[in-house]
């Protein structure tokens, strides 16, 4: 039974955040499974009327006395626009009206899976009800509160609406899949066929209908070596929490907005649908770090478990988790640490060969490599006397930061690395005087690879540069102290920093 049919009427008018986490509890409890268009069309409604250019009541409240506007963090219980159940029931119908009205079951009333040709046609019934022409990368195109309202949907939004469509239509193995910049479908036995039902980047021709392994097999960042995140109907809810935008400008975000998906991440979380999802784990830190709930892990804490779900999960093929938590450091002025989050994401990003597909991840390490370690280098030289500067352990973070993206580029087609990004480097390099420079030492890799062309995730080259770790200290008082791994940790090959 849809999941609207046993909606409990009585929480609407939808005003606060308590009735909507109500209404995400409700399509969670018992043996049915959540509905997903309900739940994309009532949070799509909520940040569609919260951030548009309306001003919401509840962030500026009118004080009496001076009668002048102060800006206030709202309490933790903001108010809405409320949400009627009758919007909400006509949407959720029309919705199933488009979707079961554009596709014709007959040919497949045999079939226990979905096939190909109905992914294709479920994917053609949303593209072809877009609007011809719109900025696709605006905010507030994900939900499908946006596609019926609206005829529009991002990238994300076109594959979250096929999946939803294959729900109304009874099938329950097509599921979403994410990488860190595209999301496709699977489908079939054991969810083993996959295929692209959306968009990606500007430009790029669609490939709708086909399978992904093309994509992966160029072993480009944006199928992440075969290691998406694949949802069940509970991480596909995760996935819309995590995708509510509360942005109001470029420069502002409603509070409400951002407490509503705060609290929402939290029910994600305790209820384990999003240990597997290292991205939304890091969205929860991003906003924990700007609003701690009180009693709740810190969003450092988070930070490293996103880290954590993908070297669990996912092969550490990931990237954001280091630049969430790389970011994290960066802004309380944790520069080592920064770096050394930076030098594991690219030790992550090596792996992958460099595709015109990866231009958002380039970008990524652009920022970090031409604007963030600079300004760190600089602010570094001029407090606690510049120790960051004579400190081995960075220098062999950065070491291994700028080869992971030479590793990138190498068996690559196109090149990373040029002019732009040399000049920076050899700024920051040069900041480490020789007697910094000679502490490090380049061990070569001895440990066994698989052998060349298999299947797995490719080799990475002989030299790794892997940060020391505080670790025992086995100086003899003499000689340089070798910085071993923390006992019951192989010996790492790469640079390693002999303070
Ligand atoms: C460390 C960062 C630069 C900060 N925000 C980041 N993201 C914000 C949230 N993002 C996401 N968060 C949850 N789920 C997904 S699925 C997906 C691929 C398109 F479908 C992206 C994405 C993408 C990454 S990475």
């Amino acid at each position: 039974m849809a999941g609207i049919q046993s909606l409990d009427k009585r929480l609407f008018p939808l005003k606060d955040i308590p009735s909507i986490i109500e209404v995400f509890k409700s399509q969670m409890e018992g043996l049915k499974e959540p509905d997903l268009a309900l739940l994309s069309i009532v949070v799509g409604a909520v940040e569609n009327t919260m951030t548009c250019i309306r001003p919401s009541l509840s962030t500026a409240i009118t004080s009496q006395k001076t009668n002048e506007t102060d800006l206030v963090i709202t309490n933790q219980n903001p108010n809405f626009f409320p949400i009627e159940f009758n919007i909400v029931e006509a949407l959720y119908e029309r919705f199933v009206a488009i979707v079961r009205g554009s596709v014709d079951l007959t040919p497949y009333v045999n079939n226990k899976y979905a096939v190909r040709e109905l992914v294709k046609k479920v994917s053609d019934v949303i593209w072809n009800s877009l609007t011809r022409s719109y900025y696709k990368d605006r905010a507030h195109l994900q939900s499908l509160y946006s596609y019926l309202t609206g005829n529009k949907l991002d990238c994300f939004g076109v594959a979250f609406a096929v999946v939803a469509a294959f729900q109304v239509l009874g099938y329950n193995d097509v599921h979403l899949a994410l990488s860190e910049d595209h999301a496709w479908v699977v489908f079939g036995e054991h969810g083993a066929e996959t295929a692209e039902v959306t968009w990606h980047g500007k430009g790029n021709e669609d490939k709708r209908g086909q399978p992904i392994g093309a994509g992966v097999a160029s072993k480009s960042w944006l199928y992440v070596n075969g290691c998406p995140v694949i949802c069940n109907r509970y991480t596909e809810v995760a996935a819309l929490v995590s995708s509510i935008n509360p942005s109001l400008s470029a420069t502002s975000e409603s509070v409400e907005v951002s407490l509503l998906q705060q609290q929402l991440l939290w029910l994600m979380y305790d209820n384990g649908y999003i240990l597997r999802y290292p991205m939304a784990i890091g969205n929860l830190g991003d906003l924990e770090e700007i609003n701690p709930t009180s009693g709740r892990s810190p969003c450092s804490i988070l930070f490293q478990e996103g880290i954590i779900s993908s070297r669990k999960y996912y092969h550490n093929m990931h990237v954001y988790p280091y630049t969430y938590q790389g970011g994290y450091f960066y802004r309380h002025y944790m520069y080592k640490e920064a770096f050394e989050s930076w030098a594991n994401a690219s030790d992550v990003i090596r792996q992958y060969n460099y595709s015109r597909d990866d231009e958002e991840i380039y970008k990524e390490f652009m920022e970090i490599a031409n604007e963030l370690i600079p300004h760190a280098m600089k602010v570094a030289s001029s407090t606690n006397n510049g120790t960051l500067l004579r400190d081995p352990e960075c220098f062999a973070h950065l070491l291994r930061f700028y080869d992971g993206l030479c590793g990138w580029e190498e068996g690559s087609q196109t090149p990373v690395l040029h002019i732009g990004w040399a000049k920076p480097l050899v700024n920051t390099i040069s900041k480490f005087d020789a007697e910094v420079r000679s502490q490090v030492a380049i061990l070569p890799d001895l440990s066994e690879k698989p052998p060349p062309n298999s299947n797995t995730a490719s080799e990475a080259n002989n030299n790794d540069i892997i940060p020391t770790k505080p670790a025992r200290n086995l100086s003899d008082g003499n000689s340089p102290t070798v910085v071993e791994p923390p006992v019951g940790e192989a010996p790492h090959p790469g640079i390693v920093a002999l303070t």
